[in-house]
């Protein structure tokens, strides 16, 4: 509503110039055709007595002069209105022309015709419906401009395949993260956006991604998410730090977390929604180390292509999507929890998933401790380390009726981690 009367006063602002133009033109052009159009001469005969004589006919002279000048004034008038009449429509074609061009974006299921991003250089957010419920903030693309430095390479967190993520400061104070795709009007980026912000516009808990708000500017947009300071998952185990900071309790509440975030969306989500990206780059870390996930550019489209091999086979065969898809993505990231491995190990020749090179070696447990993650080694009690693997080879069963339901995962996992990190295991 607030959107709509803002673009009506708008339209009403850019009409006011040609209005009273034409108004003045139309008072002008009534004014000339309210002057006498003649001047009757009368030249009529003293009266004389009662009775009356026909006098000599009243003489109407129309003085050829005036006539002239009132022609000219007409033709003036008419063709100033058809000047300002064209003038007027040129106007609105171009007024038209650079709104649709400021603002081309018709996605968030239509809500962001609101979006009035790039007329003034305020720094206004605005908040509009979102597509379905709550409201998601929509920043001033000049915002994010001056928050990330003119979007700096400074300011860069990440290089991704569908764009860059930057460090932004908006408020003068906390910072929060921007991530910037070029290309909107490409269909595949649009849709991943859309995807995103509807969804997390939706989605709510403490263990996915906030998002904070979004632009949208000619081809950009822009999405605003909370700041995570310890990174991804993936940067924690295989980075620089090999995982050295991530504790076996750590780990465990990591895990926990996530089959939280899963339970949320599979469980609690009506109707419930299948993350389908799931992987430890998308997994986030915040400052204590409470895990999110994120990433939701294809919790609902189709893929044709799959670049991310934790994804179960079946995926691949048949393209249903069910829960259990992402229950294997999950295994995969205990996988990498328990024995330090990249979901996918890319030596000199073929690509080999974590899967594969795991679950033969699991299929005898005293195997266990020696493909363990150096990191942790020694570090647990051993019953809780052949639990947690039991439940990671479950979880990558290649048939999905037999993968547990991530409940039932939750349900396990919580038992083994200490209270104080959000589990039920009372360490005396
Ligand atoms: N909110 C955030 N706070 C801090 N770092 C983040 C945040 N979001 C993402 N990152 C970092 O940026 C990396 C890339 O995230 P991004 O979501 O841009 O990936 P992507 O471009 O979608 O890549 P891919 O398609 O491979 O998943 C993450 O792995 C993480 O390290």
């Amino acid at each position: 509503m607030f959107v709509k009367h803002q673009t009506r006063m708008c339209l009403l602002r850019h009409l006011l110039l040609p209005i009273c133009l034409v108004g003045f033109c139309f008072f002008s052009v009534v004014f000339v055709s309210a002057t006498p159009q003649e001047i009757p001469i009368s030249q009529a005969s003293p009266r004389t007595g009662g009775a009356q004589s026909p006098g000599p006919p009243v003489v109407k002279v129309v003085i050829r002069q005036d006539l002239n000048k009132k022609i000219l004034i007409a033709l003036i008038v008419s063709s100033t209105l058809l000047c300002i009449t064209v003038m007027m429509i040129l106007y609105l074609l171009l007024w038209r022309y650079r709104s649709m061009n400021n603002n081309s974006f018709n996605g968030i299921k239509g809500k962001s015709d609101s979006v009035k991003s790039s007329g003034s250089t305020k720094p206004v957010v605005h908040k509009v419906d979102s597509v379905t419920k709550g409201t998601i903030p929509v920043y001033e693309y000049q915002l994010l401009e001056s928050g990330t430095n003119k979007f700096s390479d400074g300011n860069v967190l990440s290089r991704g395949g569908r764009g860059c993520l930057y460090s932004a400061c908006l408020d003068g104070k906390s910072s929060v993260t921007v991530k910037r795709l070029d290309g909107g009007g490409e269909t595949d980026i649009e849709k991943q956006f859309e995807n995103e912000v509807d969804w997390l516009a939706k989605i709510k808990h403490q263990n996915i991604i906030s998002l904070l708000g979004f632009s949208v500017y000619r081809q950009t947009r822009c999405i605003v998410y909370e700041m995570m300071q310890n990174g991804s998952l993936e940067n924690r185990l295989h980075g620089p730090s090999q995982g050295s900071g991530l504790t076996w309790q750590l780990r465990m509440k990591i895990a926990v977390d996530i089959a939280r975030g899963l339970e949320y969306l599979h469980e609690h989500c009506h109707p419930p929604v299948v993350h389908r990206d799931l992987k430890s780059s998308n997994i986030l870390l915040d400052s204590d180390f409470n895990a999110k996930i994120s990433d939701f550019g294809y919790a609902t489209v189709l893929m044709t292509q799959n670049k991310n091999l934790n994804r179960p086979s079946e995926y691949l065969l048949d393209g249903k999507v069910t829960d259990k898809n992402d229950v294997y993505s999950f295994g995969v990231i205990l996988l990498e929890l328990l024995l330090g491995k990249r979901s996918v190990e890319k030596p000199s020749t073929e690509p080999e998933s974590v899967v594969t090179w795991a679950v033969p070696k699991l299929s005898d447990r005293a195997n266990l401790p020696n493909i363990l993650d150096p990191a942790i080694k020694g570090t647990m009690d051993l019953k809780h380390l052949y639990q947690v693997a039991a439940v990671a080879v479950l979880c990558v069963q290649p048939e999905p009726s037999y993968r547990p339901l991530i409940t039932d995962v939750l349900h396990s996992l919580i038992p083994l981690l200490p209270l104080e990190l959000g589990g039920s295991l009372r360490i005396l």
